[in-house]
């Protein structure tokens, strides 16, 4: 389902040059496999998540996702790629202000091909206990509720892989294992691939597979590769959530 061959991803320096933060010579996840991803602060998790949604573009080499090569396309073609096949869980939920919980879950659905499913946008709020607050907005909402109105939002598109980035570090310690629960659970009742970044042992300690990102990633304590790049590429942009 995920097939990562001699990925680099490099940044631009505030002071010139480039700094190599990943070079991922081969990385595989099969259909609904649940992946912990671990590793140290700064070691480029969350950049190879983003780089897996789509939200940065590659330096070079090869991102597969059920047979679509993501490198090619346009960040246009990045951006439906992601409607459709990827759901995505942030650290700090991202939900917008605005909408209700409902709203915010049907727009998980309104970005991809599919067309919003009212009765599934409610059902996911069942799901993560949340029915009786619908049409509550984000702040009227406890953190723990938050993290699990994004959850539902990530799923609703029925992605192949929900990307999920430290998603309990804000959330306190009981409803960090509901939270943990509930996307181990669905991820595995839909078939859909979970890759889940986390610095807690305890949550690792939840996945069959754990990898650390250390030894999938050459570019070990990333080191500057060239001193005369000038040129600031669009990724030093904070990327946009889904
Ligand atoms: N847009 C950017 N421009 C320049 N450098 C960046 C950019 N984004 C990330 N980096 C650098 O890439 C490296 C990896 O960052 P990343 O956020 O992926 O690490 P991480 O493993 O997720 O860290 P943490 O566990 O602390 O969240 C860091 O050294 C960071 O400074």
């Amino acid at each position: 389902m995920l097939m990562i061959a001699d990925l680099v991803k490099t940044f631009p320096q505030p002071g010139g040059g480039e700094l190599t933060v990943l070079d991922i010579p081969r990385f595989e996840m099969a259909a609904g496999e649940q992946v912990a991803l671990i590793g140290q602060s700064g070691g480029g998790k969350t950049t190879l998540l983003h780089l897996i949604a789509g939200m940065l573009s590659a330096t070079s080499g090869s991102i597969r996702i059920d047979n679509m090569e993501l490198t090619r396309l346009s960040e246009q073609g990045r951006d439906r790629f992601r409607a459709s096949k990827i759901g995505y869980v942030f650290q700090t939920f991202n939900l917008l202000p605005a909408f209700s919980a409902l709203e915010n879950v049907k727009l998980g659905m309104s970005f991809g091909a599919g067309k919003v499913d009212v009765q599934r946008a409610m059902r996911l709020l069942d799901k993560v206990g949340l029915a009786d607050r619908a049409s509550y907005r984000p702040k009227q909402l406890s953190v723990g509720q938050q993290q699990r109105v994004a959850i539902a939002r990530a799923l609703a598109g029925r992605p192949t892989l929900l990307l999920a980035d430290e998603p309990t570090a804000n959330v306190d310690p009981a409803s960090s294992d509901s939270v943990l629960n509930l996307i181990i659970q669905s991820c595995r009742a839909e078939n859909i691939g979970l890759l889940m970044v986390t610095h807690s042992m305890d949550v690792a300690s939840r996945f069959k597979r754990v990898e650390r990102l250390e030894e999938i990633n050459r570019a070990i304590g990333p080191s500057l590769i060239s001193q005369d790049a000038t040129e600031v590429s669009q990724d030093t942009a904070e990327p946009n959530a889904s």
